[in-house]
């Protein structure tokens, strides 16, 4: 079948014929009304808490939809909030649009941020691994981060500084510079958490989501470094029908939240 992607021809809308679940009632993103929100005191008593190892991000890769830092999941944990039991940290990857006007995979009241970093966590309290863990219901939680154009990001700038040696899908290589995923994550820790999916297929409903209020700010260039991966693997001609195979755009539009819960923790 011909792989899925973000273009017409086999964006978000043409899922669902190979992926039926991405039709499902518990599909992300979703647009964040923030009126419908209710704080939960439950949230408010259990902080959310993380330990990542700079040291274990091993590789990033060109998915042929992204970028994607693959990370050795011992060392990390993250508890509390509206987690049970301990998730550890897998990969992170980011989302954005051909402008910074839109590339969000969430909006806030119906706004879009310019990109959204995505940290995923499998459930290392009851599933063996994150492929395992992304089958059940409590398998994943991701942290979501809004980008928002402004200052340079000097963190994401080690992942920027990568992106030329893999410039076409397929194409990987060692993180030598230790990122620090902490450091990408905002200064004030309130956040909105709903039951949701994978945003890309096979858009398993597997996945608690955790996303920060407080975006974080990424430049101009280093969102015009994201769009020069390339969509198809070097020396075959670009099957997208995308500009020259680029990645321009990598986000699925929003889904409807339904009659599912949207909780809140902090202002
Ligand atoms: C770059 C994308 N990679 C995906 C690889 N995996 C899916 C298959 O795994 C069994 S995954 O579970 O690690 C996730 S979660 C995720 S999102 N956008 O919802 O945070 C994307 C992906
Ligand atoms: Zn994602």
């Amino acid at each position: 079948a011909a792989e899925w992607g973000y273009t017409k021809r086999n964006g978000p809308f043409t899922w669902a014929k190979n992926y039926p679940t991405a039709a499902g009632i518990r599909q992300s993103p979703v647009d964040i009304d923030t009126a419908l929100a209710t704080s939960d005191s439950s949230l408010e008593s259990k902080p959310l808490r993380w330990k990542y190892v700079p040291q274990n991000t091993r590789t990033i890769v060109n998915s042929g939809h992204g970028w994607r830092v693959d990370v050795d999941s011992e060392g990390s944990e993250l508890v509390g909030g509206p987690l049970e039991g301990t998730y550890k940290l897998q990969q992170f990857h980011c989302h954005w649009g051909s402008s910074s006007d839109k590339g969000s995979e969430h909006t806030v009241d119906g706004q879009s941020y310019a990109a959204e970093l995505h940290l995923v966590h499998w459930n290392s309290s009851k599933y063996a691994d994150c492929g395992e863990a992304a089958d059940y219901p409590d398998g994943l939680t991701v942290l979501g981060v809004l980008l928002k154009v402004g200052a340079k990001n000097p963190e994401l700038q080690k992942v920027i500084d990568l992106i030329p040696s893999i410039s076409h899908r397929g194409e990987k290589t060692e993180v030598k510079e230790a990122i620090d995923p902490a450091k990408m994550l905002p200064k004030t820790l309130s956040y909105w958490t709903y039951l949701g999916s994978l945003t890309v297929p096979p858009c398993n409903e597997s996945v608690t989501w955790i996303l920060f209020k407080e975006p974080v700010e990424v430049s101009e260039e280093q969102l015009a470094a994201f769009r020069s991966l390339r969509c198809y693997k070097r020396g075959e001609e670009c099957p997208c029908d995308e500009v020259d195979g680029l990645l321009i755009s990598n986000y699925r539009p929003t889904l409807p939240l339904g009659t599912r819960e949207l909780r809140e923790c902090g202002s």
